[in-house]
């Protein structure tokens, strides 16, 4: 027995010695490696102001520091040398980056070995060939009348059946508050899943747990945009090889996820996939012998669409909360639109509301749910303003600060103002390089309108039937680390049913 445990504790410590020894010599060599195009060392003001973090003392979240760094730059493009990171909010180096010289600067392989396991082939972490067949498929479905007017009809009755009794049972209740950043996440997961499977999570009963799916999913991208924050790749790729702590659990929730959407497709065969309109049956309906590609790309779809657009509608919420005189212009509209007596806006009422449709885009000016995105340059390159892009370089476009510069926007940039999108109370766009919360250019969005869409009918279905008050003092939001804008500590608000059989 004892020699048993000795030698037990010899393995062990052989084991340790090796990991240490293996440790020192990865990190050693990805430092070797890295040395030329990170420059670790680097002590100019804002990189060691990033590795101390003492940006912290004046700013709330790191986007808010960029934003002001970026604010004051000549070029409104800086660069944190111990990242390796070229940030910009010029939207001519937005422009160059995402049309003109799109080739350049693809998503790289950096990003699709971070996302890769969570990923795969899905369209969200692929360029070139694959990138381009997924593109060209999903918009064919994305963008028929048959499949936007079945986005609409999933919405409303998630809408009407769920989100409305849900809010109307804590109304007016003491005690009665409610994170409605759960809310939100719960009703953008179940719509999702209604939309791509034509399968229901049913998430939006807050008595039960999130659903196992909805759990590993954000588990699963959490700790996948954990990777990114590591020093170098080759710290995650060791852990990930030796199965250790964080990417264990990775693995872990992964296998999960892909059992997860595996069943999904399963049912869906067993049901019969041809006669719904579900996006998921209709792209078995062309990918019929690759069931792991298919996978990939449910899974790329879920990303895509679920936090971006809880994201969004609890920021226009905290705003709108902030400012009475805009919900009372929407709601003033709404009547308008929609007269007296009707509960729901149908689709085309919806597309009538400009001043809607206005304060939603002032919002995600102002917060959009991603804060950031990058590319990887291909080779060595010059953008519009003059700055130069060595080959592999991060660039990193920061649609954050963008809605924040006032060369862009003037000097009301930080103030929440609708009416800056309105021409004689008609909506007009403004350039998607100016204001690329969608992305822009080859890579845009496929999803936006039917976010917009989303967008729009919860907000109209909330705010003419309910107020909204919250219950927290914090000033301005602290975001949480992830792939998408998240609210630290949620947005808890206590709601009130309005006094209205109609609605003023
Ligand atoms: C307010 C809500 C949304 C915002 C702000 C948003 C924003 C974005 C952004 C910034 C990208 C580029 C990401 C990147 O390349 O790394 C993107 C891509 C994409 N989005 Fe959205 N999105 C929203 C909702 C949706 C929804 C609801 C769907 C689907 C049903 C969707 C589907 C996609 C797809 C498929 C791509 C990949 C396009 C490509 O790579 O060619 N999005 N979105």
């Amino acid at each position: 027995m004892e020699s048993q445990a000795a030698s037990f504790w010899l393995i062990q410590s052989l084991q340790s010695s090796l990991c240490f020894l293996f440790f020192s010599f990865t990190i050693s060599f990805s430092l070797f490696l890295f040395l030329p195009r990170l420059n670790p060392w680097c002590n100019c003001d804002v990189c060691r102001s990033y590795l101390t973090s003492s940006w912290s003392i004046k700013f709330d979240n790191l986007c808010d520091w960029y934003t002001h760094l970026l604010r004051i730059s000549p070029t409104q493009t800086i660069h944190i040398h111990v990242l390796g990171n070229t940030i910009t909010a010029n939207p001519d180096n937005v422009e160059y980056m995402l049309k003109t010289r799109f080739e350049n600067y693809p998503k790289g392989k950096p990003f699709s070995l971070i996302l890769g396991d969570l990923l795969g082939r899905g369209i969200f972490n692929v360029d070139g060939d694959s990138w381009k067949f997924q593109r060209k498929m999903a918009s064919l479905q994305l963008g028929s009348l048959s499949i936007r007017s079945y986005a609409f009809e999933t919405v409303t009755s998630e809408i009407q059946h769920r989100l409305l009794p849900l809010l109307s049972s804590v109304a007016g209740k003491e005690n009665g508050v409610l994170d409605l950043q759960d809310v939100f996440r719960r009703f953008s997961f179940d719509n999702i899943c209604r939309f791509l499977f034509g399968l229901d999570p049913g998430c939006l009963e807050l008595s039960l747990p999130m659903s196992e799916f909805a759990v590993a999913f954000d588990l699963a991208s959490n700790l996948s945009a954990q990777r990114a924050m590591t020093a170098s790749p080759l710290i995650w790729k060791i852990k990930r090889l030796l199965n250790l702590g964080t990417e264990r659990k990775l693995r872990d929730a992964i296998k999960m996820v892909n059992a997860l959407a595996e069943e999904v497709m399963r049912q869906k065969r067993k049901m019969g996939f041809s006669t719904h309109q579900d996006l998921l049956s209709r792209f078995m309906d062309t990918v019929s012998d690759d069931d792991i590609y298919l996978r990939d790309i449910v899974i790329s779809f879920l990303l895509a669409g679920r936090d971006t657009v809880s994201s969004a509608l609890t920021s226009f919420f905290w705003l709108s909360a902030n400012h009475p005189e805009v919900k009372s212009a929407i709601r003033d509209e709404s009547n308008r639109v929609m007269g007296p007596g009707q509960e729901f806006a149908n689709f085309e009422q919806i597309r009538e509301m400009h001043y809607l449709q206005a304060a939603v885009y002032e919002s995600l000016r102002l917060y959009p749910p991603v804060q950031f995105d990058s590319k990887f340059a291909q080779e060595d390159d010059i953008l519009p303003d003059g700055t130069f892009v060595r080959r592999g370089t991060r660039v990193t476009y920061h649609p954050y600060a963008m809605g924040r510069m006032e060369q862009a926007w003037g000097p009301d940039c930080l103030e929440f103002k609708p009416e800056r999108w309105l021409n004689n109370g008609i909506f007009s766009p403004e350039s998607p390089y100016k204001y690329p919360v969608f992305q822009a250019g080859l890579r845009v969005c496929l999803g936006k309108e039917m976010a917009l869409v989303e967008m729009k009918s919860v907000i109209i279905s909330l705010l003419r039937r309910f107020d909204f008050e919250i219950a927290t003092k914090n000033r301005e939001p602290r975001f949480a680390p992830g792939l998408t804008a998240i609210f630290r500590g949620g947005l808890p608000v206590l709601t009130r049913e309005r006094n209205t059989t109609m609605v003023t």
